[in-house]
């Protein structure tokens, strides 16, 4: 069964810790982002790994080879479940940051690549410069990234199907931009219900406002929960 992991976006500390307080550390992971980790730094990270979740520490990091690979051994040493880099920060990049892991043997974390944000449309990526769009840049970037030795990629769902023909079963797949029927858009573009990005392919499930910003957020876990069985016929 696919993973759900919740982004966990507050400018407030205690509110997200209320928040967190009502989920299940053995039902969903946590992730950890720029907003609440440039504000609250490690030590939330360690409050919410001291009350048994496993963190995905989203920082995104995308800058010359040792500066990213010491900031992942960071990250690593902080004993994150999940890190991530910019694939498009190069092969020289990715590869650095793999072999920096290799120093925490079993115990490192999983070391993924962001291809092509889900708030991207095909036309603002021609505004960077990337002419493709969004499928074809995807593809590129995940064979680099699987090339380079990560255990992954964050894509959107929509781009599930076809870089898991391509990269094969083992290389890991995680889903922002995930919209169950209850919940609105916002900001995302490339979005799919929790149930179709697994049936695309997808191995974790990235959700925040969809559960953060529920009435009852237990409740709109379980339900997702409750599609994802519906789907596989539970
Ligand atoms: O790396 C990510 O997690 C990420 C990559 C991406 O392409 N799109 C994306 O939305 N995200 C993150 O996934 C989360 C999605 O949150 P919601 O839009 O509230 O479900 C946010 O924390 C984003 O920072």
């Amino acid at each position: 069964m696919a993973s759900i992991i919740v982004a966990l976006d507050f400018a407030d500390r205690l509110e997200a810790l209320q928040l967190v307080d009502q989920l299940d550390p053995a039902r969903c992971r946590l992730k950890v982002g720029k907003e609440m980790f440039t504000r609250f730094g490690p030590g939330f990270v360690q409050a919410l790994q001291g009350r048994g979740f496993e963190v995905f520490l989203d920082l995104k990091f995308h800058d010359i080879p040792n500066t990213a690979a010491a900031a992942v051994a960071s990250a690593a040493e902080l004993g994150v479940w999940m890190v991530n880099v910019h694939a498009s920060g190069g092969r020289r990049m990715m590869e650095a940051c793999v072999r920096e892991l290799e120093n925490f043997g079993e115990d490192r974390p999983f070391l993924i690549g962001v291809t092509v944000l889900t708030s991207l449309t095909d036309s603002e990526l021609k505004e960077i410069g990337w002419e493709e769009g969004a499928g074809a840049t995807v593809n590129r970037l995940s064979s680099l990234a699987r090339e380079s030795g990560l255990d992954g990629v964050v894509c959107s769902a929509a781009e599930a199907p076809s870089l898991r023909d391509a990269m094969g079963a083992d290389f890991r797949l995680v889903t922002p931009g995930i919209r169950p029927a209850f919940a609105a858009q916002g900001d995302q573009q490339r979005v799919m219900t929790p149930a179709k990005a697994v049936a695309a392919g997808s191995d974790d499930l990235v959700i925040g406002r969809p559960i953060t910003r529920a009435e009852d957020p237990m409740a709109a876990l379980v339900a997702i929960e409750q599609e994802l069985s519906e789907s596989r016929g539970v």
